[in-house]
């Protein structure tokens, strides 16, 4: 009898889509053959989400974001395409650090390529739903910036988890108007004058 593989369990044509709107669009840490920047319609970006590990700990969690449902809105990020025998390596990864540490769930997704040569299709996302303990829900862009600048996990601080997102936003996604985003990034700047206000100064610390 012919031994089974994990070619036949998963033959190298078969792909997996797997949509990013957080840190994943700027660390993937997983392997991928192609990544493809683009957005998803039907939710929106917040930063609503606690993070008690990598931005933040038990005592003073972090602020990451998730998707919430919204028909009016859409969210930009990257998809990226795994294939074969890698996408149970990048899913037992992922669902370690994104469902395990940081209490997302699984949804699938339309993403749609910006790039309008390539077709939409169906994509894997990672989504921190309200009910999840570590929710922490709205607050205006003045909390949630005080909450940014005053945490640090064991990923690092929770001001680079903010700024490395606007960075993405900036150079990949520049025709679009995020403004939960950038409200919070001009509170987090606002919050700290020490710095004489220098932008490159604190993307130093922050991505440091
Ligand atoms: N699921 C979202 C958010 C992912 C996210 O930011 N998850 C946190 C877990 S709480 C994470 O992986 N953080 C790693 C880091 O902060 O560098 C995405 O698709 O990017």
């Amino acid at each position: 009898m012919n031994q089974t593989t994990s070619e036949d369990i998963m033959p190298e044509k078969t792909s997996l889509w797997i949509f990013g709107y957080g840190s994943l669009v700027w660390k993937p840490d997983f392997k991928f053959r192609m990544s493809k920047v683009g957005y998803i319609q039907g939710y929106k970006r917040r930063f609503w989400h606690g993070d008690n590990f990598h931005r933040g700990d038990k005592d003073m969690p972090g602020r990451v974001v998730t998707l919430v449902e919204d028909d009016d809105a859409c969210t930009w990020g990257v998809a990226y395409e795994v294939k074969g025998t890698e996408i149970e390596e990048s899913l037992k990864y992922l669902n370690t650090r994104e469902a395990v540490l940081g209490g997302y769930i699984t949804k699938v997704v339309e993403f749609i390529p910006r790039d309008g040569g390539h077709l939409p299709h169906l994509a894997l996302v990672y989504i921190a739903t309200c009910d999840n303990p570590i929710y922490l829900g709205p607050a205006s862009p003045e909390e949630i910036a005080a909450q940014i600048t005053t945490c640090r996990g064991k990923t690092g601080h929770n001001i680079e988890y903010l700024l490395r997102l606007v960075q993405f936003m900036r150079l990949y996604c520049p025709e679009v108007e995020d403004e939960h985003l950038f409200s919070i990034e001009a509170a987090t700047l606002s919050l700290m004058p020490y710095m004489l206000g220098s932008k490159q100064a604190i993307h130093a610390i922050a991505t440091a």
